[in-house]
């Protein structure tokens, strides 16, 4: 693994291969969880969609299965497309197949979308449910916002930048009041998804985006280095938690065109 810290782009993992990098992604959730549990006695961790289900698979086993406090596990989704909850292309289906099933956490502790409203009702919905917690700090409050305070909120980021459901030149991104918000024009489909606002995901405690593959070098390269005025601004390069901690969990493929990355390999 090498590593890397920008000014204001965080701190970079690259890894040479996913094993490695699954290997990595769950040494970091128990981290995250135990000193989380310690100090709070609650872990709310926030999931998105799409291959990072998968990476998270080492946490089904040893050692975590043992050493891990799943009963303080409360989880969320950063986006989910507003599908049922039992259709192929759900979030809450594929976490709930590859990894939540395998793992001990108390069910009522997961809170995904009310999949018989519409995505304008269930993003409220979900808006509501998120509030009613921080009242109680099951998840934390931001001292910088108003916002929740989720522990860690992961997201994936597809080749066109996005993170979440928050697309390129989407009228979303300027999203301030609401936490949660919805759209129905997804260029990825399904096209009705509800997600987490920017200043949501900026005032989480830690923020994890994983990226795998060589589609995503460009936009890894224009979402982490440092690019010029004359670049499109990426809806990953907007994720820069005010008070939190960012951390890029990437292979050498998607690495492979930031600045730095040959003098990492060096
Ligand atoms: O619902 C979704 O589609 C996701 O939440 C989405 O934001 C995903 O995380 C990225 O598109 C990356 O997906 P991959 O890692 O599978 O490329």
């Amino acid at each position: 693994m090498a590593l890397f810290e920008s000014k204001n782009r965080g701190e970079g993992r690259i890894h040479e291969n996913l094993d490695e990098l699954s290997t990595d992604l769950a040494d970091y959730i128990a981290e995250l969880s135990e000193a989380s549990v310690k100090e709070r006695g609650f872990f709310a961790i926030a999931l998105s969609g799409g291959s990072i289900i998968s990476l998270m698979r080492n946490l089904c086993g040893a050692p975590y299965n043992k050493t891990v406090d799943w009963s303080k596990w409360y989880i969320f989704w950063a986006d989910e497309r507003v599908v049922a909850k039992n259709h192929v292309d759900s979030n809450y289906k594929l976490a709930k197949d590859q990894l939540l099933s395998k793992l001990p956490i108390v069910p009522s502790h997961v809170h995904s979308i009310n999949d018989s409203l519409t995505a304008e009702e269930a993003a409220n919905e979900y808006g509501f449910v998120i509030r009613q917690l921080v009242r109680t700090r099951v998840v934390n409050v931001s001292e910088v916002s108003d916002c929740p305070k989720f522990d860690l909120i992961l997201l994936g980021m597809g080749p066109d930048g996005h993170v979440a459901s928050l697309f390129p030149n989407h009228s979303v991104l300027e999203e301030k009041n609401e936490w949660v918000t919805f759209i129905t024009t997804s260029p990825k489909p399904p096209p009705e998804r509800i997600t987490f606002t920017p200043p949501v995901i900026n005032s989480a405690a830690n923020v994890a985006v994983v990226v795998t593959g060589g589609g995503k070098a460009e936009a890894s390269r224009l979402a982490i280095d440092d690019v010029g005025p004359e670049c499109p601004i990426l809806p990953a390069r907007m994720i820069e938690p005010a008070a939190g901690k960012l951390v890029w969990f990437l292979d050498n493929q998607a690495a492979s065109k930031l600045k730095g990355f040959s003098q990492f390999y060096k």
